[in-house]
């Protein structure tokens, strides 16, 4: 016997305190059995042995304090394990479940953290007949280049991924313990099929080692070798970094996982092959395509990332707006496009042939969701400056198949525009979501799909995730009863796959960008009472410039007649029928405003000027009421500040959605001191002077702005509070008030 020997014998594992996971063994002391024993040791979850084949790991482990004890694979040992985890490499695994299956207990668990999955069962399998209930495989997505104990490190787990790959037999009370055993050490268990498993990481991390390690050695041992490294940048080290991986390790992976990692080779291979040509005939579209949809993937992979590393844990900050009283407006100002025309756009662009150069359009938020789909669907998108893009379309159906699903994140407006859209492509899709997107019934929208003949497969009814498939296509028609434009805009889309003729009808028909867009792309529409008849045509690449938001065209509008002095150029207004209406109404109440006159479009494009006068009251009709439903809580300011009482008729009438924000708006104005009343369901508003104070806007963004307008004239200052969702759509919000002299501060 050793001297080590000795010390191992002497160790008594019956006395050991108790502690949360008891006594837990590692086997194979490397770089990752050593990181979890460390995490587990430092956060005081359990005692730990460690096994190894090579003493030195052993001892070093100790004296680094990794384990608390040397261990043997014998029965004293094994009886008196809770946890004991292999971390040998992969093909090391089965002659040590050899070695434990005389010993092992049915109340232990028994895990692995192998990179390959189904090896390591095949390797149970064989040893023990059945993969017995308390060996549940998994493995961590962590890990580095090194080897060794002296590697280990009790942070690596931290917000990353464990997979777990659990089988029908499992013991469900070990599996929980296995999940908490990986989350304890910080890691995201998410649960795996096993042939799922060793395909994803065939292609994510197999086959990016086996590009690193053939490179260095193809390069190593070909002309010029000595200059090759010499003179690599930055770019040679980021790309090869992981050949100084463990050899042993990476030759076990490949022998294990031959058929996954052999079908992503090939299709890399074919890829590969495509790229030579490309080179060859010096087909310059084809490589700009590869880059440019690559660099995006990348870059939106990064800030997947970005967003499990640190984004799960960063809390969304509340904002608030201050806003001074009695300051002026004053300027000329142009606006970002319209954000639901940047998506709108986007989509239409990339079903469009040719290319199409869109000018001044938004591309903060949740557009690049939108933008980002139709990348990862093969759509070339060049981002020519922080307000251009060069969209290359592929036509209707030319969209290619994406490798992973679509994710709408929290995004509606991206949802409502790409479901028609996926469901006239010939493969089948699934979309999924985060957040309260999940939660939110999406019948309107899947009817209208199931109408075009896809076929729609949704876990819960009606919500998210969703899988189409394709299928004959149909004619649609569609009655859209509700008002909402992502839907109008989801029945137009539809429309434009019908095989022969599809219909759009709605109540109240008025001209919208949407429609505008749609024609000059070449969409074949002919307007019928109450809706369209669109026939099936391609559509064509052409350039736009985008016109700013009509909200806040007309909130400006507003702001500029409600403060003495003000005097405001608008330079790019695209007004449709109703906010051409709304800023009529003002007028009609007596503001200062010129408004653009109607180009051929339909809609009203150009120059809006306004300035200061006293409003009178108004009276609004039911009708009206429903028209401007949106505009409403400005309307409701423009009471608070007209002269007489305005009266606003249907309020009940309206949507739940405008009901509450009018409601929303009353309390306010109530607690700045101007009177409101209800007479038989009308409301009353009478004009005064707002007092000032803090407002609470619920997280809604027209609110807010309704709200600043009551405070820019009040008499003290006004804090909204709750503005974040408000500057994500705004976001150019404190640069237009500063360039125009409006006073407000946001806070965190
Ligand atoms: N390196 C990485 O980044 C990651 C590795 N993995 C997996 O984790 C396992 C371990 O990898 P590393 O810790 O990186 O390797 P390592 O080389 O640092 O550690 C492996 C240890 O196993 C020992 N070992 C080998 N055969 C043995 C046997 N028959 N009995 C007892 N001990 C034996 C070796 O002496 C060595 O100390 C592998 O299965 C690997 O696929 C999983 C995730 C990440
Ligand atoms: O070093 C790196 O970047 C890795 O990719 C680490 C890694 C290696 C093998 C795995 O099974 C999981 C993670």
């Amino acid at each position: 016997m050793t001297g080590e020997n000795e010390f191992r014998m002497s160790v008594d594992v019956t006395s050991t305190e108790k502690k949360k996971f008891g006594n837990v063994m590692i086997i194979g002391l490397g770089m990752i059995g050593g990181s979890f024993a460390k995490a587990l040791k430092e956060r005081g979850l359990a005692t730990l042995y460690g096994v190894d084949r090579r003493e030195s790991e052993l001892a070093l482990g100790v004296s680094t304090g990794v384990i608390d004890y040397p261990a043997e694979l014998t029965e004293t040992y094994i009886s008196k394990m809770d946890v004991i985890i292999l971390a040998t490499p992969v093909r090391a695994m089965e002659s040590v479940l050899t070695e434990l299956k005389p010993l092992l207990s049915e109340n232990t668990l028994l895990t692995d953290v192998g990179s390959t999955k189904g090896s390591v069962i095949e390797s149970a399998r064989r040893v023990f007949g059945t993969v017995p209930a308390n060996f549940i495989p998994g493995h961590p997505i962590a890990g580095a280049e090194k080897s060794g104990v002296l590697a280990s490190n009790s942070l690596l787990f931290e917000k990353h991924m464990a997979i777990v790959t659990p089988l029908p037999d499992s013991n469900p009370v070990l599996l929980d313990r296995l999940h908490r055993l990986w989350r304890s050490v910080g890691a995201d268990v998410v649960s795996m099929d096993v042939v799922h498993h060793d395909h994803v990481l065939a292609s994510s991390s197999h086959l990016p080692h086996l590009l690193a390690y053939t490179l260095v050695d193809a390069l190593a041992n070909g002309e010029r070798s000595q200059d090759i490294f010499k003179f690599a940048a930055g770019g040679f080290r980021d790309f090869t970094r992981i050949a100084s991986s463990d050899p042993v390790m990476w030759r076990d992976v490949f022998m294990a996982n031959k058929e996954a990692t052999l079908a992503t080779l090939d299709h890399f291979t074919d890829r590969l092959a495509d790229m030579r040509a490309a080179i060859e005939q010096g087909d310059g579209a084809s490589m700009f395509g590869v880059f440019t949809r690559a660099k995006s993937a990348r870059d939106h992979f990064l800030r997947l990332l970005e967003q499990r590393t640190i984004g799960s844990s960063k809390e969304v900050r509340p904002v608030s707006v201050s806003v001074l009283p009695a300051s002026v407006v004053k300027g000329d100002i142009s606006l970002l496009g319209d954000k639901s025309l940047s998506h709108k756009v986007i989509t239409i662009a990339a079903l469009s042939s040719g290319l199409s150069e869109i000018r001044n359009i938004d591309l903060t938020g949740d557009v690049r969701i939108t933008m980002q789909a139709f990348r990862d669907m093969g759509v070339v998108i060049e981002e020519s400056s922080v307000d251009s893009l060069r969209i290359h379309g592929v036509g209707l159906r030319g969209l290619k198949a994406p490798i992973a699903p679509i994710n709408v994140h929290q995004s509606r407006e991206s949802l409502y525009l790409l479901l028609p859209v996926l469901a006239g492509q010939q493969f089948p899709v699934t979309v999924v979501a985060e957040g309260g997107l999940l939660n939110q019934p999406m019948g309107d929208l899947f009817s209208l799909i199931r109408e075009m003949g896809g076929e729609v497969v949704s876990e819960v009814a009606d919500c998210l995730p969703v899988s189409l498939s394709p299928n004959v296509s149909l004619d649609v028609s569609v009655y859209l009863k509700t008002a909402s434009g992502s839907l109008r805009m989801a029945a137009f889309l539809a429309a434009l796959y019908s095989p022969e003729k599809g219909r759009v009808v709605q109540p109240q028909r008025s001209l919208s960008h949407s429609d505008v867009l749609f024609r000059y792309f070449g969409a074949n529409m002919s307007a019928l009472e109450d809706g369209f008849d669109i026939k099936p045509m391609p559509l064509q690449g052409v350039d736009v410039v985008l016109s700013g938001d009509e909200y806040e065209t007309v909130w400006l509008v507003l702001l500029a007649n409600l403060l003495p002095g003000s005097e405001l150029m608008i330079s790019n207004a695209g007004l449709d029928s109703v906010s051409f209406a709304f800023l009529s109404l003002l007028k009609s109440m007596g503001a200062d405003v010129t408004l653009p006159v109607r180009g051929q479009s339909g809609l009203y494009e150009g120059e809006v000027r306004a300035g200061f006068a006293e409003l009178h009251a108004f009276e609004l009709s039911t009708e009206q009421c429903y028209q401007f439903r949106d505009e409403l809580p400005l309307l409701c300011v423009a009471a608070a500040y007209a002269k007489g009482e305005s009266r606003i008729k249907g309020i009940g009438a309206l949507p739940y959605y405008c009901e509450d924000r009018v409601l929303a708006i009353v309390d306010a104005l109530e607690q700045m001191n101007i009177v409101c009343a209800h007479d038989e369901g009308d409301l009353l508003i009478t004009g005064g002077l707002p007092q000032g104070g803090e407002l609470d806007c619920a997280g809604d963004d027209k609110l807010a702005l309704a709200m600043f307008l009551l405070g820019a004239r009040s008499q003290s200052v006004t804090k909204v509070n709750d503005c974040q969702k408000l500057l994500e759509e705004f976001n150019e919000l404190e640069s237009v008030a500063m360039q125009l002299g409006f006073h407000c501060s946001v806070t965190q």
